[in-house]
């Protein structure tokens, strides 16, 4: 088994070829998903003025107090208030200078335009100029995913456009002559063609171009013709022939059109056959054709790649300690990816762990990790476990 690279190892020499894609300035909505690849910088000062954190009365002083106005958001109240005053304020409203206190509208005796309470606040009910970020402050450093929370914080500190990576173009080629992409009709002796569309919605969750046609035949010209006409992506995924069978052709195929194998074959189980491979900047990748094996590489391999282009600070999937509700059995030579689920808070393997098994794949929600050489565990060990359906966000 020595001739066959540790996962940690194999990780860093793919992530080393790498190269990020050139930067580019966007308009926020188009940068979801991507990471900034220069730090986000605030532009406004969030509150810009106390705000009111409830729905009441601004007072200034001690009650009774005449109302005298309204601070409503989007239309603050003009002026101050004085000893004896307030003015109704709103949540997210200004408030004006003078105030000492908020009373609550749950707790407010309104008489005409006297208001008095048994309880004015003046904790907890503001939110301080300044107390989310301050203009100038450095809000999310370079390489920072661009989700959903940090679209609105890039918006409220006045941030229009960022500066990201090109999406890179990724191209999956599923290969085998069993292959039909005729799903709903497949004949006898074929099988429909999975790995291809689970590889291209794993993808999906990074800020990514895909394209991916038909399968391809196990075929060595075809094969060929598939990498050549994806010569100008940045990333090809291949999903089957990897391996070492008469049929397996996607090394010659390599050979043919000038790529250049980096590694092949790593520790890891499923997913010994991975191959990793360059032609010029391009990255190509060889995931092994079995689903899970395709599955799992993907989540190991490509997802980290296609971070990598994007800048990404952190790119390999990060696990959890989480205690396993079984014993484990020893690991030999391979580090081993089982597939189980979580429940009550325990990581549960599941029985079918085998590698051309969708089924048992589809129902798992995570991932357990188990190195090379690791002893049998008893019940309740903790061990580290990715959760796959999120892309494992690193
Ligand atoms: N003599 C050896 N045989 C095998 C070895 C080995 O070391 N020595 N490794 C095994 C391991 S581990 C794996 S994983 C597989 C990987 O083989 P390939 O990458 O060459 O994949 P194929 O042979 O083309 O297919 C394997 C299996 O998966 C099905 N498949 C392939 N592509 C798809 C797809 N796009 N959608 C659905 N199913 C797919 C295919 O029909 C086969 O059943 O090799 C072992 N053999
Ligand atoms: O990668 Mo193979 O999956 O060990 O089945």
């Amino acid at each position: 088994m020595s001739d066959l690279l540790p996962l940690h190892v194999a990780q860093r020499r793919l992530l080393d070829l790498i190269h990020p894609t050139a930067a580019e300035t966007v308009p926020l909505a188009q940068a979801h998903r991507n990471y900034l690849a220069a730090p986000l910088v605030a532009n406004r000062t969030q509150p810009a003025v106390r705000l009111s954190a409830m729905d009441g009365f601004a007072v200034c002083g001690d009650g009774p107090w005449t109302v005298i106005g309204e601070s409503r958001c989007g239309s603050p109240f003009q002026g101050p208030i004085a000893a004896g005053q307030a003015a109704r304020i709103s949540t997210g409203a200004h408030t004006p200078s003078g105030t000492d206190a908020i009373v609550l509208v749950e707790d407010a005796k309104l008489d005409a335009e006297t208001l008095s309470t048994a309880r004015a606040v003046d904790t907890g009910c503001f939110r301080d100029a300044g107390s989310d970020f301050r203009s100038g402050e450095k809000l999310l450093d370079a390489g920072s995913r661009f989700d959903a929370p940090h679209m609105a914080l890039a918006a409220m500190a006045g941030v229009a456009h960022v500066t990201v990576r090109k999406p890179p173009l990724v191209a999956i080629i599923e290969c085998g002559d069993e292959l039909t992409a005729e799903i709903g009709d497949c004949a006898p002796h074929l099988i429909p063609a999975t790995n291809g569309l689970m590889l291209e919605m794993l993808a999906t969750g990074e800020h990514c171009r895909i394209t991916r046609g038909e399968p391809v035949a196990d075929k060595l010209s075809a094969l060929a013709d598939a990498l050549e006409a994806a010569s100008e992506h940045d990333l090809v995924v291949f999903s089957g022939g990897a391996s070492v069978g008469d049929h397996d052709l996607v090394r010659p195929a390599l050979d043919a059109v000038g790529g250049k194998i980096d590694f092949w074959r790593i520790a890891m189980k499923p997913g010994k056959p991975l191959m990793v491979a360059s032609r010029g900047t391009q990255i190509i990748l060889g995931l092994p054709g079995n689903p899970a094996s395709s599955f799992v590489t993907g989540f190991l391999f490509m997802l980290p790649a296609i971070r990598k282009m994007l800048g990404a600070d952190a790119c390999i999937p990060k696990p959890l300690m989480v205690p396993c509700a079984m014993p484990l059995s020893a690991t030999v030579g391979r580090r081993t990816f089982t597939r189980g689920v979580m429940q009550d808070g325990m990581a549960h393997p599941l029985s079918n762990q085998d590698s051309g098994a969708l089924a048992a794949l589809a129902n798992s929600d995570i991932l357990i990790e188990r190195p090379e050489h690791s002893p049998a565990l008893k019940a309740g060990t903790d061990v580290p476990v990715y959760f796959i359906k999120n892309g494992g966000i690193a």
